[in-house]
């Protein structure tokens, strides 16, 4: 049985605070390894200003080189948008291993308009990690109404694969500013690097 975390993203593009916070996970929770999923578009994005697939996954890729992260494009290859039938295809694709859902602080205000978000609770542990300027935000987020029943102490963090869900804590881990946001603003072309002639050019 491998304990394995699962980090959703656009990664548009993948960053340092992608790195950093899945790396403490790992150490703060005893994982085996991180997995990134490059979501194909999420639900609740405006495709506008997304980057072409593949140079999110490879920006995601180099990212995470050299660590126990794995990037995968399993929603595009089981042709799943919504983060419920991910984690469905995933548990049965993967039977013996155990796997805790990672998200920032920032996601949870919005967590109530995901696709049966409360069966989605009921069907691995969740892990929200402290982003800076967005922790009480988390704690006072509408889902939170109903998921403040099954919230875990901190204390019994490393202890999650014997939690039934729901279950769900937060995560203290060194805050990184790092976001996508700004980097896009920073170089709003940051996905040439990886497409086309240039990426052959790259790995040459
Ligand atoms: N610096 C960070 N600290 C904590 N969590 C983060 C950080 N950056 C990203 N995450 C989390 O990683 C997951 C994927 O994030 P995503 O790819 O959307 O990056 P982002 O920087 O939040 O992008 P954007 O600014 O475009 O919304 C989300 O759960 C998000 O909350
Ligand atoms: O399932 C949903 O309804 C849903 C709605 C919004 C976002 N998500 C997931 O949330 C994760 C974080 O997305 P993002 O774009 O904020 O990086 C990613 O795995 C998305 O697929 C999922």
């Amino acid at each position: 049985m491998k304990k394995i975390g699962l980090l959703g993203g656009s990664f548009n593009p993948a960053h340092r605070g992608h790195r950093r916070i899945s790396l403490a996970a790992m150490a703060a929770l005893g994982l085996d390894e991180v997995w990134w999923l490059v979501s194909p578009g999420n639900p609740l994005k405006p495709a506008k200003g997304m980057a072409p697939y593949e140079a999110r996954l490879a920006s995601a890729r180099e990212e995470a080189r050299g660590t126990r992260i794995k990037v995968s494009d399993f929603e595009r290859e089981a042709g799943t948008r919504y983060t419920v039938d991910t984690l469905a295809a995933i548990k049965r694709r993967y039977p013996n291993d155990r796997f805790i859902w990672l998200m920032g602080a920032d996601t949870v205000a919005q967590f109530h308009q995901w696709r049966r978000w409360r069966e989605l609770s009921a069907m691995v542990p969740i892990a929200v990690i402290h982003r800076p300027g967005y922790d009480a935000p988390a704690r006072a987020a509408s889902a939170m109404g109903w998921l403040r029943w099954f919230v875990r102490p901190l204390s019994q963090a490393k202890r999650w694969t014997d939690w039934s869900a729901p279950a769900i804590f937060f995560l203290r881990l060194p805050p990184d500013p790092t976001s996508a946001t700004r980097l896009r603003a920073l170089d709003p072309n940051w996905h040439r690097r990886f497409t086309g002639s240039n990426r052959r050019a790259l790995s040459s």
